[in-house]
C-alpha cells in the first residue's frame, strides 16, 4: 500500500465546482480547468463525488449505470482527458463508489421488477409480517420507513436511504462479483483511489427483524460480515495494486471497528471517515434541531478517535466539511466577526492531527452557508423530507426553515465562488443551486480575506509534507477539560509539536504543563503572528498556534 501519511486530499463536488457548458451544472471539463488551482494549493489527490449515469434524485448517489459518465457531466473523452491531465500534475483521482445501493432505475432493479429471479436476488426483498406490517420497523435515513412495495408484487424492498435507492444484497456472491468488476473497471481506467460510500452498512443481518429502538441501525451497521466483505473487496480489486488509497465512509461506527477497517494488517481500507464529531450540535442526537455546539463533547470525541485509532494502529480521515455537512465555519466559529481567524483555526485544528486531511471545495477560501430565505432555494431530497417531517411534528414554517438553514446538506453544495462576476464565475447560465450572496466578499480571485485563508491552507499542507512529526507523530490531548481551548501534543523522535486552538471569540488562558516548557521551543504556525511559548498562554479570539519543542 502506498504511504499516504504525507498526503492531503481535495474533495470537489463536480455538480457545483465549475460549469463549462453554461447549463448551470458543473462538469468534468470544469474539474480539468481547475486542476492547476488544486495543484497550487498543494493537494495530492482529488476525490470526485459520483458523476455516473443517474436520475439525480440524490445527486448521483442513486446510480443507474456504474460504468458510465452521465452526459450531465461530460463524455468518455472528457474523463480520459481528466485522467491524463491529473496524471501530468501528479494529482491522483479518487472516485466515489456507491456499492450499498443502486438507483431503482438501474438495469438490475428493472429486471428484478420485470420478474427476473436472478436479479430479484440482487436486492433485499421480503414479505410483510403476519400482521400485515412492513418486513421490519426500520427507518430510512432520509425519513419514513426503510421498506417500499416492490412493484405490484406482495413483497417489499429495502432502502436505507431514498425510496429510489434500493439496497443491494451483499449476501449474494453474484452481486459482489458484479461490484468488484465495477471497481476493477475504474482501476483499469487509471484512477488512484476510492471513497466507498456508507460501506459499513452493506452487511445486513442474516435474519431481518424488528429493531427494539424502531430505527434498526444495529441490524446492519458494522456487522462482523462487513469486515469479511471489505477484505474480499480489497483482495479482488484495489489490493492487487500497490498505489491505491481508499477511504470508507462509516455511518455511526465505533473506534473498535474503525481500527479493524483501517489497520494495514486487516487488509481492508487505508482510512475511514467517522462522523461523531459533527453531531455535537444535534439536540438529543437529532439532526433536524438547532443548538450551539457542545465544545467539551467535540473535544472528547476528537480525543477518543485520535487516541483510540493511534493505539490500535488505525488511520482517520481528518475533516470538518463535505458535501453532506453544513459549513464548519458557521457551526464552530464566527463568520461575521472573525472569518479568517475562524477558518484558519479550524483548518489548523484538523491538519495537525494524526490522519489524512480532506479539504472540501471552498473551505480553503472561507465559504459559508448561504442562508437562503426560501424553502424552494434548497434542492436536496433529505432537506425536503425533513421539512415535511418537522411540519408534521408541529413546527411552524419559520421554525422549520430556521432548522433547514442550519442543517441542510445544500449548505455545502452551493456553487464554488471563483470570482466576483455573475454567479461567482461558476457558470454563464443559471446555476442549479443558488450561489451564496457573499460571493463578492468570498472568492478565489479578488478577496483578500479568501486569499489569507488559502495561503494558510497552503502553509499547513507544506508543513505536513516537510515534518515527519505531523505525518507520524503520536497524539496526546492536554487540559481536555479546558472550556474553550483544544490543546494537543504530537510526539515523534524526541520532538513535540504543541497545537493550541481557541474555539471562542473572547480571550482565554491555558496553563501549560512544565514538561512542555523545558525544551527549546520555536513557533511553527499560527493565525496571530509570532508568539513565545509561556506557562500561562493567553489566546485571542479563534486563535491557533503551534510550537515545536526539542
Ligand atoms: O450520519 P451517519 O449515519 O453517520 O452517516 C454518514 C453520512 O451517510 C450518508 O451519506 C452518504 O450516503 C448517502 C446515500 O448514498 C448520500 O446521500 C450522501 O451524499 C453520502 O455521502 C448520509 O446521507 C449523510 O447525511 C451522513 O452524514
Amino acid at each position: 500500500m502506498q504511504n499516504f501519511h504525507d498526503k492531503v486530499i481535495y474533495q470537489a463536488y463536480p455538480k457545483s465546482f465549475k460549469d463549462t457548458t453554461g447549463n448551470g451544472i458543473g462538469d468534468l471539463n470544469g474539474v480539468i480547468e481547475k486542476l492547476p488551482y488544486i495543484k497550487d494549493l498543494g493537494a495530492d489527490m482529488i476525490w470526485l463525488n459520483p458523476f455516473y449515469k443517474s436520475p439525480q434524485n440524490d445527486n448521483g448517489y442513486d446510480i443507474e449505470d456504474y460504468t458510465s459518465i452521465d452526459p450531465l457531466f461530460g463524455t468518455w473523452d472528457d474523463f480520459d482527458r481528466l485522467v491524463e491531465e491529473s496524471d501530468k500534475l501528479e494529482i491522483g483521482l479518487m472516485l466515489d463508489m456507491v456499492l450499498n445501493h443502486t438507483s431503482t432505475e438501474h438495469e438490475w432493479f428493472q429486471k428484478a421488477l420485470a420478474g427476473d429471479k436472478k436479479y430479484q436476488d440482487f436486492y433485499i426483498l421480503r414479505d410483510a409480517q403476519k400482521d400485515g406490517s412492513l418486513p421490519t420497523n426500520w427507518e430510512s435515513k432520509f425519513g419514513g420507513p426503510a421498506w417500499s412495495k416492490f412493484g405490484d408484487t406482495d413483497k417489499y424492498y429495502l432502502h436505507l436511504y431514498d425510496v429510489t435507492q434500493a439496497d443491494l444484497n451483499w449476501r449474494n456472491p453474484e452481486v459482489r462479483k458484479e461490484l468488484y468488476k465495477v471497481v476493477n473497471f475504474w482501476l483499469e481506467k487509471g484512477v488512484k483511489g476510492f471513497r466507498f460510500d456508507v460501506i459499513n452498512v452493506i452487511g445486513k443481518a442474516e435474519e431481518l427483524k424488528d429493531a427494539e429502538d424502531g430505527v434498526g441501525k444495529s441490524h446492519y451497521t458494522d456487522t462482523p460480515i462487513v469486515h469479511e466483505y471489505i477484505k474480499e473487496l480489497n483482495r479482488e480489486t484495489f489490493g492487487r495494486y500497490d498505489d491505491i488509497v481508499t477511504v470508507g465512509e462509516m455511518s455511526s461506527t465505533t473506534v473498535e471497528n474503525g481500527i479493524k477497517y483501517s489497520n494495514p494488517d486487516s487488509n481492508e481500507l487505508s482510512m475511514i471517515f467517522s462522523f461523531h464529531h459533527l453531531k455535537v450540535d444535534y439536540k438529543d442526537g437529532e439532526k433536524w434541531t438547532t443548538m450551539p455546539f457542545d465544545f467539551i463533547k467535540l473535544k472528547q470525541i476528537l480525543d477518543e478517535w485520535q487516541a483510540g485509532m493511534a493505539a490500535g494502529g488505525g488511520w482517520n480521515a481528518l475533516f470538518w466539511n463535505n458535501h453532506d455537512q453544513p459549513r464548519a465555519n458557521n457551526r464552530f466559529g464566527d463568520v461575521k466577526n472573525y472569518p479568517v481567524k475562524t477558518a484558519t483555526m479550524l483548518a489548523q485544528t484538523v491538519h495537525l492531527l494524526r490522519g489524512t486531511p480532506f479539504i472540501y471545495q471552498g473551505e480553503e477560501i472561507g465559504m459559508t452557508n448561504p442562508d437562503y430565505s426560501e424553502l424552494n432555494d434548497y434542492k436536496d431530497i433529505e432537506t425536503h423530507n425533513a421539512f415535511i417531517e418537522l411540519k408534521e411534528a408541529g413546527a411552524s414554517d419559520e421554525k422549520a426553515l430556521e432548522i433547514i438553514r442550519d442543517k441542510s446538506r445544500d449548505n455545502a453544495r452551493t456553487p464554488m465562488q471563483w470570482n466576483e462576476s455573475e454567479h461567482a464565475g461558476f457558470t454563464e447560465g443559471e446555476p442549479w443551486l443558488k450561489v451564496a450572496d457573499n460571493y463578492k466578499k468570498i472568492n478565489t480571485e479578488s478577496s483578500k480575506e479568501s486569499e489569507k485563508i488559502r495561503s494558510y491552507y497552503k502553509e499547513l499542507i507544506r508543513l505536513r509534507k516537510e515534518m515527519a512529526i505531523i505525518q507520524e507523530g503520536n497524539y496526546k490531548a492536554i487540559a481536555l477539560d479546558h472550556p474553550s481551548i483544544y490543546a494537543y501534543v504530537r510526539e515523534h523522535e524526541n520532538q513535540k509539536l504543541l497545537v493550541l486552538n481557541h474555539f471562542y471569540s473572547d480571550e482565554d488562558k491555558i496553563t501549560l504543563p512544565d514538561e512542555l516548557l523545558e525544551g527549546e521551543s520555536s513557533y511553527v504556525i499560527g493565525n496571530r503572528g509570532d508568539r513565545e511559548l509561556e506557562k500561562e498562554f493567553v489566546m485571542g479570539p479563534y486563535e491557533t498556534a503551534a510550537f515545536l519543542i526539542k
